[in-house]
Parts: C-alpha cells; structure tokens; sequence
C-alpha cells in the first residue's frame, strides 16, 4: 500500500482547505468592512450593498462546503487529473487555475457515470475519504483495464465507499450523497429542467436524496433564472421535512422553499385533522366545481315578490327581481371572479336605480319628455352611487368574500354534494383549518379574486423607484465579478459557477431586501405570495397529493417544470392519486417523462423479503426494489403485551443510531414510556410514530407493533424503513 499516494491526497486536500480559509476570510473581512462603512452619501451606500450582498452570500457557500469539501478525483487517460468537491475552487494565481471541480459541472459526470465497459476517457476513479481536514482513506477504481499501473488502493468491492454510507448509523436527519451518488441516478438528477419529469422507485431507492440533489444541480445550471423564482419542495409532512432539511444548506443551496401543501395559504395554519374519509372528499377534483357552483349561490336577487326597498332622499328606489337578474348577468359575463365583478354588477344596479329616479322626479304630467338634461341625470347619479343605503342593498345581494369566509360558510352547510359527503365534511365555525382544507382556499381564491388595485398602485411607484436604485447595485457588482472559484472557463463554457451577488439575486428582489423591513430572500417572498410562480416545482410522496392538492400546485408552476417523486405502493391517503397518467393528462396530457429507479440502498435483503412476503399475500405478482446489501440478520416476530414494548425498545435501541417503534394511531395511549407528547423530534435515540408520519424516513432499527391493523401499503412502508434491524410485535 502506497503511503505516498496518502500523503499526495492529504497535501491535496490541505491545500483546498487553506485556500477555502483564505476565501472564507477574504469574504467574512470584505462583509465586516462592509458593514462598518458609514458613508452617508448615494454613493457610499451603494458600494456597501454591493459588497454585502456579494460577500454574504459567498460566504454562507464557503461555510457550507467545510465538511468533505474534497471527495473525489478522476485521471484520464491523457493524463489529466480533476479533484471532484461540494464546490468548485480556483487557485489563487494569475490564470485562476481550477483547483476543485463543483461536483454538479460537466466535467465532474464521469466520477459518477464512468465504467469498465464505458470508461469515459478515464483510467482512475478515486474516492477520497476525510474526516475533519484529514484523508482516511482511500479507494482507486481502475476503469482501463490494460492499465497495469497499480496504487495499493484498488477496491475488491467497487461498491466499499457507498456501502459505508449505508451502513453507518443513522442520526434522525438526512444527510447528501455527493460523494457516492450513482449512475441510475445522476442522469435524473442532471435531467433537463424542462417539463414534466416522474421519478417512480421502491422504497429506499434514493428517491428523495435524488430529488433533492436535483434542486441543488438545477439551482447551479440555471441559477440566473432559479435564484429568481425559487425552487419549492413539497413534502408529507413537517417531520419529513425537518429531516431532509439540511441536505440542501449542506451542499450551499439555500433558494429553496420546503413546504407541505397544507403551509402553501400564506396567513393560515392548518393545525386541524381530517378524518381520513373526510380528506378524501375535500381531496376530490369536483370540489373544484362545486366551490364554483357555491360561489354563484352567493350571488342572490331578491324574491319575486319581495323587492329590496331603498331609503333615498328623493323617495324610495325599488331593487326588484328582474333588475338585479339583469345586472347579475352582466357581472358573470364579463367572466371575471367573484369579488372582481362586484362592480360590473353594482354599476349596472346604480344606473337602473337612477334611471327609476329620474323617471320619476322628472317625469311630465302631462305626457311630454323628461325634465331632466344629461347633467341633472349624471348629478342623480352621483348621489345613488354614493348613497351608503344603495351600498349596502348591493352589497346584500353581491358579498364581496374572502377566502376564509367563504369556505367556512360553505363547510358550515356544504351544498352541491350528497348528504353522505355533506355530513363528512362539515365543519363547525371556529375549528381550525386542516391540511385538505388548504387546497379549497386557494381554489376559493381563485374563484372569489382579490381587489388590490389600489394597494398595488400606492406600492408600485415606490416600488419602481427602489427597483432603479438596486438595479445599479447589481450592475456594478456584475462588472467587478469575482471568478475566485468558478470552474468554468478552461474547463467547461457550459458550467456556470458558484454563487455571486449578480447570480442569487435580482433588482427586484435586491430592492425588496433593501428595504429596511424587508430582508426576505426570493423563497421566503414566495412562502408569503400565494400567487407566487416558482421556477421549479419538486413533489416528494406525490403519490400522496390529492386532485384539488394538484390543482394548487399546478397554479404555482405555469411553467410545468417539476420534479414528482413517488411510489403507488406506497400511496398510504385515500385522497392521494392511483396513477401518473392520471394526475398529469388534465395539465401536460401526455408531455411528461417517466424514469425508474431499481435498487433499494435503506433495506438489507433480509428485511426486504419479508417485506414482500407480506405484500404478496394479497398482491402475488408483486415485484420489489432489488436491495443492494444485505445483513445476515433476519427480521424476528413476537407476541408481547403492549405495556412491554418500551422496555423492549430501549434493549434494542442502537448505541448509536435510531429506533423507531411504528404501530397505528389508535395504539399510542397504551405504549407508555416512549417518549413524550410534544412535536416529533427525530433526534431522539427512540421515536414512537403512525404509518403515515413514518413515510420517507429511516432508522437502524424499527419495531412495528400489530401488523393486522394496517392496511397494506401501510404495513410495506412501515416495514421498509429499517437499514439494519426489523422486529413484528403482535400485542399480546
Ligand atoms: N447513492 C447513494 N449513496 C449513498 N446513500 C444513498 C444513495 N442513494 C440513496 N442513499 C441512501 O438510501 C436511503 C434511502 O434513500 P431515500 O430516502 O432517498 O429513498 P426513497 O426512495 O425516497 O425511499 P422511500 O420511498 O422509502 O421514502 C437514504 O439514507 C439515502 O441517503
């Protein structure tokens, strides 16, 4: 074994090391120069944004890249050598020579695509470990086999780096693959941006990891663009998305919005629960309709018979039937929503009313044209038009609505369904929204319009004004560009490099920033704008989404750039969607790609087995993700009473690592002892969760207490979520 080839590698990854130090204080010395600036004049403040912005931003890149900043290097045959890394890093010498490849440029695809049979130009791969600033160890791939040229560090296990990183224990949180990610899925993760594309693959299957390695490359090739309209990552849950929330900050991406569809109406907080049958109905693409359907309701005329009868000062106006059927047809014709035709049907109520008063005030007893000239009429109408009394009968008739009144009025009394539906979705007045609830109020909103005319034209001048002054701060800044760690150039014109000011920020959102109240960046403006138009879309579980989630989610991506990522074996709500096809046809037909990922890299064999075993019961032809490792350990089933599962959780809990105890809902009250009731903190060595909260999330260790009771794509999640240890406890 070769020391001295060690001793190369960590002189190597010394020197990035100290390079990135002196970047990251070149960048902290640069911010607090910045900052301390006092300059009152335009210009003074000027120079000081520029440098903020940039400087910031760079530095928070620099920061994240730390850990395993260099993990991989790959010779080829002619002799040229690439070192792969988080982030790419130039030399400090005239030329800005590359020093470390951004793992998402061009020039770095053969590290992850590379073969014997396609070696793509390369003779070597070699995956270098580190821990802190120091190379453990290392692993050479020889790619030319008639190479004879050896270095001590040939793997006989190609696969020895990635099965460590499967292998090691788990911390409740989910960490990147850089440095291992594989070649079924980097031609996913570096798919074109454009349009539909579905991600469908067992459990364990790397499914998530490569959606979020996803947002990280299209955040690096399409950065002008993504920097601006945010990506958004839509998960099952908020414990999910606290576990993948740290992969992307890891990897130096922070543009990214992650939300579950029940947080997407800004202003409200869906703290209630449906009952399962309940969310399947709110969950139906016909509320669509019948949300339509209730929002005319809400556009009466009087009776027949019962006029509306309007105090004036000239004598009583008379709003009859015929008059408002009238304006009412004019208001749904100009098909505008709800609250955006309210004046199309009161200007059109306010002109028959003063033509009623002037046929009478002006009238000739005797038979002959009116009295009134234009003017008087026009005066007549001014004062109709401002009558506080006219208002209000208009107002009776045409509500103006937001979102929230109307859809707690309709779930009050649901209309428009049969009284089976009705009665499971309704809801009584001040209880808390729900997560199915949300898609409804965004399709209210929809249907209802807001009228924010004049908010929008009071803002807009300041606004433009704002606009102006940032747009010459980022022109500057473009001008003096750093190419400190770009690897473009010489290596790859296609590349774009890492974080500038110019890149992760626009006028606009520079300008809202500059505002003294407002420090938003791009995802969290979007996390407050309903209407906002994300520039790409990832869907995780999106075999959970229902109809009416889709629809929201569809509004937010005119564009259809989206990423789905899901299993239909898994679809654990009764709300969620049976197949692609169908969710997509009605928004890309059939514009859509689907690509698969086979292999299981949570799940040792073992457990995978018995797994399918218990799918195939009802499913036969049932056919598994192939588990890439296995562990000798084969699942084990008990008979156990309740009471005695905390103390067997404990015995089994890992030294280090997780456990989780998965056992339905209704079972909770009686499995004492672990763990308190506050929100899920997957930190814990021992968590106790339902089927559903378990979705997309992994343990050493998992103990699923009564089997019968779930249903079973419940029971396959449930089971497929242990990388080392299984054990089935029917309750005694
Ligand atoms: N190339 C890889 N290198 C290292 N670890 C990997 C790789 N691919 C996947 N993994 C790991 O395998 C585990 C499963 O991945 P992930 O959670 O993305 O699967 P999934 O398909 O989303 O699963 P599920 O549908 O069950 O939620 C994770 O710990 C992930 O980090």
């Amino acid at each position: 074994m070769s020391t001295e080839e060690l001793r190369q590698e960590q002189q190597f990854v010394s020197l990035v090391h100290e390079r990135l130090d002196q970047l990251r204080a070149e960048a902290e010395g640069a911010v607090s120069a910045a900052v301390g600036q006092n300059g009152t004049g335009r210009q003074a403040r000027f120079e000081r944004d520029i440098a903020v912005v940039e400087h910031s931003a760079t530095l928070a890149a620099l920061d994240a890249a730390d850990t395993g900043l260099c993990f991989g290097r790959i010779d080829h045959r002619d002799g040229v050598t690439y070192h792969i890394g988080r982030i790419g890093i130039r030399r400090d010498d005239a030329e800005r020579t590359p020093l470390l490849i951004d793992w998402r440029a061009p020039v770095a695809r053969p590290f992850y695509l590379a073969t014997g049979y396609e070696p793509m130009g390369l003779r070597r791969r070699r995956h270098i470990t580190t821990e802190g600033r120091t190379v453990t160890a290392l692993h050479d791939e020889i790619m030319d086999l008639s190479d004879t040229t050896r270095t001590g560090y040939e793997s006989h296990d190609a696969d020895e780096v990635l099965l460590a990183a499967l292998n090691s224990a788990r911390t409740g949180r989910m960490g990147d693959i850089v440095a291992t990610i594989q070649a079924e899925q980097d031609r996913i993760i570096r798919a074109p941006q454009r349009g539909v594309l579905v991600v469908e693959g067992g459990p364990g299957t790397g499914k998530t990891a490569v959606a979020l390695h996803r947002a990280a490359y299209l955040l690096y090739a399409h950065r002008e663009q993504l920097a601006k309209r945010a990506v958004l990552i839509v998960g099952p849950n908020p414990a999910f998305l606290g576990y993948i929330g740290e992969v992307l900050p890891s990897l130096g991406e922070t543009g990214v919005l992650l939300a579950t569809v029940g947080e997407l109406f800004p202003g409200v907080h869906a703290t209630g629960t449906d009952s399962p049958a309940a969310a399947a109905v709110k969950g139906r693409a016909e509320m669509a309709q019948v949300l339509a359907e209730a929002v005319r309701d809400r556009q009466q005329v009087p009776g027949k018979d019962d006029p509306i009868v309007i105090p004036h000062d000239d004598g009583e106006l008379v709003l009859d039937w015929g008059m408002a059927v009238e304006a009412r047809h004019k208001a749904r014709e100009t098909g505008l929503p709800h609250n955006l035709a309210l004046p199309a049907f009161a200007f059109r109520i306010i002109d028959d009313l003063t033509t009623q008063l002037a046929d009478r005030i002006g009238a000739d007893p005797y038979g002959g044209p009116n009295f009134l000239g234009p003017d008087d009429i026009a005066q007549l109408g001014k004062a109709v038009a401002a009558s506080p009394d006219v208002h209000a009968a208009v107002l009776s008739l045409w509500p103006p609505l937001t979102p929230q009144e109307f859809l707690g009025d309709y779930l009050a009394e649901p209309a428009h369904l049969d009284a089976t539906d009705a009665a499971l979705i309704r809801r009584t007045e001040g209880a808390p929204w729900t997560p199915a609830d949300v898609p409804l109020l965004d399709e209210a909103a929809e249907l209802l319009g807001h009228d924010d005319s004049a908010e929008r034209a009071a803002a807009e001048a300041e606004r433009e004004r704002r606009i102006a002054y940032a747009q010459g701060v980022l022109d500057v800044s473009y001008a003096s560009r750093t190419y400190e760690f770009e690897d473009k150039e010489e290596v790859d014109s296609e590349a774009s490099e890492v974080l500038a000011a110019h890149d992760v920020i626009d006028a606009e959102r520079f300008a809202d920033r500059h505002e003294e109240a407002d420090h938003r960046s791009a995802a969290e403006r979007a996390a407050a704008d309903r209407t906002w138009a994300f520039g790409h879309i990832i869907v995780d579980e999106a075999q959970e989404l229902s109809e009416m989630a889709w629809r929201l989610l569809m509004r937010r991506c005119p564009t259809r750039s989206m990423t789905l990522v899901g299993d239909p074996a898994q679809t654990g709500d009764p709300a969620g969607c049976a197949s692609w096809k169908e969710i997509l046809e009605p928004y890309v037909q059939d514009r859509w790609e689907l690509a698969r990922l086979g292999v299981n890299y949570r799940t040792p064999a073992e457990i995978m087995d018995y797994a399918t075993g218990q799918r195939r019961a009802t499913d036969p032809a049932f056919a598994p993700p192939r588990s890439i490792r296995s562990t000798g350990v084969r699942p084990w089933e008990r008979t156990l009473p309740l009471a005695d599962v905390a103390r067997l959780a404990r015995e089994e809990a890992p030294p280090e690592g997780r456990l989780a105890v998965i056992a339905p809902r209704e079972l909770h009250a009686g499995l004492t002892g672990l763990g308190d009731d506050g929100p899920l903190d997957l930190s814990r060595p021992v968590v106790l969760l339902d089927p559903r909260e378990a979705k997309g999330l992994e343990f050493d260790t998992v103990l699923v207490v009564d089997p019968d009771r779930m249903s079973a794509n419940d029971l396959y999640v449930a089971l497929t979520r242990a990388t080392q240890r299984l054990g089935v406890i029917t309750p005694a």
